[in-house]
């Protein structure tokens, strides 16, 4: 009997790959859903090729970060991206074998979840191309899936690029007019309403130096976007546009101007009460003249400075129940 038309290339048992991606911040302070930046701190997760008739068809077993919380069955994460991406790409795998080593905290606005999502992504990508499949996957189409996964591409491509990231929509339909305004928020959730996913990658000046604050308590993201309002004051939003654009000259060119750049008045206010200690955190560095925002949906804080934190504020801010940890600026995705 002939193969059937199209049927999906399967992965031979005993292929693997390993890829390292990277954390990420997102917003920047006023760049909310649009700007990010990678971080140094990775997680790494390898995908083997397995015959389910000996090892089942799936096992995942995972260290570090959420080793007690994440699902270790077909709602895992990395998984759902994985097998996502090889049906895109028409690649089949037998049995599959994950080993995550999870450095990213979960649910602490450093972009463990889009994290996971690129990991899938790029296992599945390489995987595909070890296997000589027909199709591959350009950088574009990894930003794509991995923030269709997510839902917004701040996070997503910063994983997939590295460095800062200006990212962006494209509504594939009419968004909505509602009360009128148009309803982004409706039209990304609607079904029917894909969106395309645009981001290109800027570097960062060298003096920038990120610090992340981590508190000891998580906070989630779908929890605090509900917070967020509807509407919001044309004056705020014509705020955020000057220093979102701000951002972009003092992340590249001006560092001396990062202090303005982060300023905000579209998300964090409305998320202040859920993350009280970071929000005053955010207001002790600012007033000691130190860039800080609240990183992504928080509550971890982001302070980036062109000059080495004073070792005072970073005393305070332990005393205070955070971890202080300088991350690098990162480089996206890559096979291990
Ligand atoms: N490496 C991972 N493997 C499996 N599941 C993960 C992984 N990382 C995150 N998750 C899932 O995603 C959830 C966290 O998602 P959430 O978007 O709330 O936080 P975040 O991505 O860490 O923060 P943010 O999007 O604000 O930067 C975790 O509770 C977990 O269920
Ligand atoms: N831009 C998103 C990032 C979440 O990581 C938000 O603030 O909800």
């Amino acid at each position: 009997m002939s193969p059937a038309v199209n049927a999906p290339l399967v992965l031979p048992v005993g292929l693997s790959a390993t890829v390292t991606v990277p954390a990420s911040s997102a917003n920047l302070g006023p760049g909310f859903d649009t700007l990010g930046l990678a971080l140094a701190l990775f997680d790494d997760v390898t995908v083997e090729i397995v015959d389910p008739e000996v090892d089942g068809d799936l096992t995942i077993s995972v260290t570090g970060e959420g080793a007690d919380e994440v699902p270790t069955d077909d709602r895992h994460l990395v998984v759902v991206a994985l097998r996502r991406t090889l049906a895109h790409l028409g690649v089949a795998a037998p049995g599959l074998r994950l080993t995550c080593v999870n450095r990213i905290p979960h649910s602490r606005g450093l972009g463990s979840s889009a994290a996971a999502a690129v990991a899938g992504i790029a296992a599945a990508a390489a995987l595909a191309a070890d296997a000589d499949a027909p199709r591959g996957l350009t950088t574009d189409e990894m930003v794509q899936l991995a923030s269709e996964f997510e839902g917004h591409p701040d996070n997503a491509s910063a994983s997939v690029l590295g460095g800062a990231v200006v990212s962006w929509t494209v509504p594939a339909v009419p968004v909505p007019d509602v009360a009128g305004y148009r309803d982004h928020a409706a039209a990304s959730a609607a079904p029917s309403a894909p969106l395309h996913y645009g981001a290109r990658r800027v570097d960062v000046h060298p003096d920038i130096r990120a610090y992340a604050f981590v508190p000891d308590v998580q906070s989630s993201t779908s929890v605090t976007r509900g917070m967020l309002p509807r509407l919001v004051p044309h004056a705020d939003a014509a705020f955020n546009a000057s220093r979102a654009a701000l951002m972009v000259l003092a992340l590249t060119v001006h560092p001396d101007l990062l202090l303005d750049a982060t300023e905000d008045r579209l998300h964090q206010r409305y998320r202040a009460a859920s993350m009280k200690e970071s929000s005053a955190l955010v207001e002790r560095l600012r007033a000691a003249g130190v860039a800080a925002a609240i990183s992504g949906a928080g509550p971890t804080v982001l302070a980036l400075t062109p000059q080495v934190l004073p070792t005072r504020l970073a005393d305070a801010a332990i005393e205070a129940g955070f971890t202080v940890r300088e991350l690098p600026i990162a480089d996206g995705v890559v096979r291990g």
